[in-house]
């Protein structure tokens, strides 16, 4: 069955950049000239397309499970609201993020669930959720978080071995048993034209294994002078890099702002639901580069502009905290807090709103 056969397509006369198609089956055969692919991708962009990752039939589930939980009375949504201290598992209503330093408000629902609690299913590991997830738990969830996991080791392990990293250090950030904010996010929108749906960010973790049946996602291409689209394709998942890999590795791999606008052209009527899996490290991970376990590394801190930025002193769980609680509207004082929680993209001109 085909997700986007009921869908008016993405519109042919609206750009959108091209990002590279990389193989996960030739990536996982240990193909070098594919990873050699996946590594310029992840030093340029740090945004591709993954095709033959095998979890099309998991995903279509995982749309069913995000439409069930946003279909729930908003009541009863709301008593799994993630709340304002930085927690990001459970349910995030429309309007409690900021979009921009001026304080508009996101557009976006949200459902995310802990791969701490997906792998731990019957028992609770981290919160408790809506019934419409645990009634996908074991059937669908734990089954998407499984597949996903595998996809993203196995992409971390190609990037270990190109970073010169002895095999597993990057998987030792990882540990499967190790609580993290690792989590599958379900999204869902309106139509809204006058304003972004989720703000200009890098994501906080890893590596973000993304579905999109729908345009409406938009990266800021390193050079370029505006936002750019990513249209969606059948079958192929979108990757991209966060803050944990370009602090790794030293600013070689690169974690790119992206945001969320109305789909274009007849798409942008309709209600928009995303997928993702996102993979964070461990709570207790340090985030800095890892210089002592690669030369490669460790040339690229004593080259930088500001070699104390791959140094941040803090855990992987106090940066994640941070970020998503200074993004939440109640905790908003004033443009500072948009600015604390901010990523490695500080650099960057997040101020463009230009929408
Ligand atoms: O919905 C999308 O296409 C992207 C979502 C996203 O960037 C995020 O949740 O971090
Ligand atoms: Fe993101």
């Amino acid at each position: 069955m085909d997700p986007f056969a009921e869908l008016p397509p993405f519109p042919d006369n609206v750009p959108a950049h091209p990002l590279l198609i990389i193989d996960y089956e030739l990536v996982k055969a240990g193909d070098t000239a594919e990873i050699e692919r996946l590594w310029t991708a992840g030093t340029k962009l740090g945004f591709w397309y993954l095709k033959n990752h095998g979890v099309d039939e998991e995903v279509h589930k995982m749309f069913e499970m995000g439409s069930e939980t946003m279909a729930l009375p908003m009541e009863e949504k709301m008593k799994y609201e993630q709340g304002d201290d930085g927690m990001s598992f459970g349910y995030k209503a429309a309007g409690a993020n900021a979009v921009d330093a001026t304080g508009t408000l996101d557009t976006a629902q949200f459902i995310n669930i802990a791969k701490d609690d997906a792998l731990a299913w019957p028992v609770q590991a981290r919160r408790d959720y809506p019934s419409t997830v645990n009634a996908r738990m074991p059937t669908t969830i734990t089954p998407f978080v499984e597949k996903s996991l595998a996809v993203n080791n196995t992409l971390l392990e190609a990037f270990n071995d190109k970073l010169g990293l002895p095999k597993g250090a990057l998987l030792k950030q990882h540990p499967r048993e190790e609580f993290s904010g690792s989590e599958t996010r379900c999204l869902f929108s309106p139509p809204i034209l006058d304003r972004q749906v989720i703000g200009a960010h890098t994501d906080f973790g890893s590596l973000s294994f993304l579905h999109n049946r729908l345009g409406g996602l938009q990266v800021f291409v390193p050079g370029s002078e505006t936002w750019q689209y990513v249209k969606p394709i059948p079958g192929h998942a979108i990757c991209n890099l966060g803050d944990a890999m370009a602090i790794f590795s030293g600013g070689i791999l690169r974690s790119n702002l992206h945001r969320v606008v109305n789909p274009p052209g007849d798409q942008g009527s309709l209600y928009r639901y995303s997928l993702v899996y996102f993979t964070r490290p461990g709570n207790s991970i340090i985030l800095r580069a890892l210089t002592d376990e690669s030369p490669m590394i460790a040339e690229a801190v004593a080259n930088a502009r500001d070699p104390g930025q791959f140094d941040t002193g803090v855990t992987s769980l106090d940066w994640f905290t941070r970020r998503i609680k200074n993004q939440r509207i109640k905790n908003r004082k004033g443009p500072e807090t948009w600015m604390a929680s901010r990523g490695t993209e500080h650099t960057e001109p997040t101020t463009i709103s230009a929408y």
